[in-house]
């Protein structure tokens, strides 16, 4: 149950990567309960700007306010080490480590949450296999999955569901959904139309600026 009602926000927010202007002055509220998409070119800003609510890029100016939340933050599904020698049943039940830490005991409320979400995202079949060994669409749900057990209050996807079938889709949006009736701040990042359309709101990004919000 999520009991953090205050919106997420950032205000005159700028990032610079070296001589690179990632963000600029840009300020948006993020309310709990509701899809934000990120929309615009490659290279606009949409994955900067995910980071940056995540705390893994520091911001050049601006604030950035996240309250007490607990973040989930999935990557693009390109972007991560798929040479790491880990089950999906392993990168999955990572998720438990924010509450337990790395080198404390899985209790029953741990295993309990890795099943369902296991099961959520149907990667049953899956569990004893490599993540190396999985298709985008597979890889992409063990992901997902990991950041259903971390439980957060804010959720940060980046690219969901780039170049997935109907059914993976489906199965994701279905999460998405499952994590907006719970009361999470979502902000999807994504070049998909129907995402978009999905989204309580839309950000357009362009170089780095907030073009349009609807
Ligand atoms: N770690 C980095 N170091 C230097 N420049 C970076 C870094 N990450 C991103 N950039 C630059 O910052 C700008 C914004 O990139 P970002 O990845 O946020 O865009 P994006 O909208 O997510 O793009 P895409 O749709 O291709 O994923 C781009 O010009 C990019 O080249």
């Amino acid at each position: 149950m999520i009991v953090v009602s205050e919106s997420v926000s950032v205000a005159s927010l700028s990032v610079q990567y070296g001589s690179t202007l990632a963000l600029q002055d840009v300020s948006a509220t993020f309310r709990p309960g509701t899809v934000t998409a990120l929309v615009g070119h490659n290279g606009c800003g949409k994955s900067t700007l995910l980071q940056t609510l995540a705390g893994i890029v520091r911001p050049s100016s601006g604030t950035v306010r996240t309250g007490a939340r607990r973040v989930s933050y999935v990557p693009q599904r390109s972007d991560v080490n798929d040479r790491m020698a880990l089950t999906v049943g392993e990168i999955v039940a990572m998720g438990t480590w924010p509450r337990r830490g790395i080198l404390g005991r899985a209790n029953a409320d741990d295993r309990r949450a890795v099943d369902d979400a296991i099961q959520r995202l149907k990667l049953t079949e899956l569990r004893s296999r490599r993540l190396s060994t999985l298709s985008g669409g597979q890889r992409q749900r063990a992901l997902l999955a990991q950041a259903v057990v971390e439980n957060g209050e804010l959720v940060l996807l980046d690219e969901p569901t780039t170049g997935l079938d109907a059914e993976a889709r489906e199965i994701i949006n279905s999460i998405v959904d499952d994590e907006v009736s719970r009361g999470a701040v979502v902000v999807v990042a994504t070049h998909d139309a129907d995402d978009a359309r999905r989204a309580d709101s839309t950000i357009t990004l362009g170089r780095g600026e907030i073009l349009w919000v609807h």
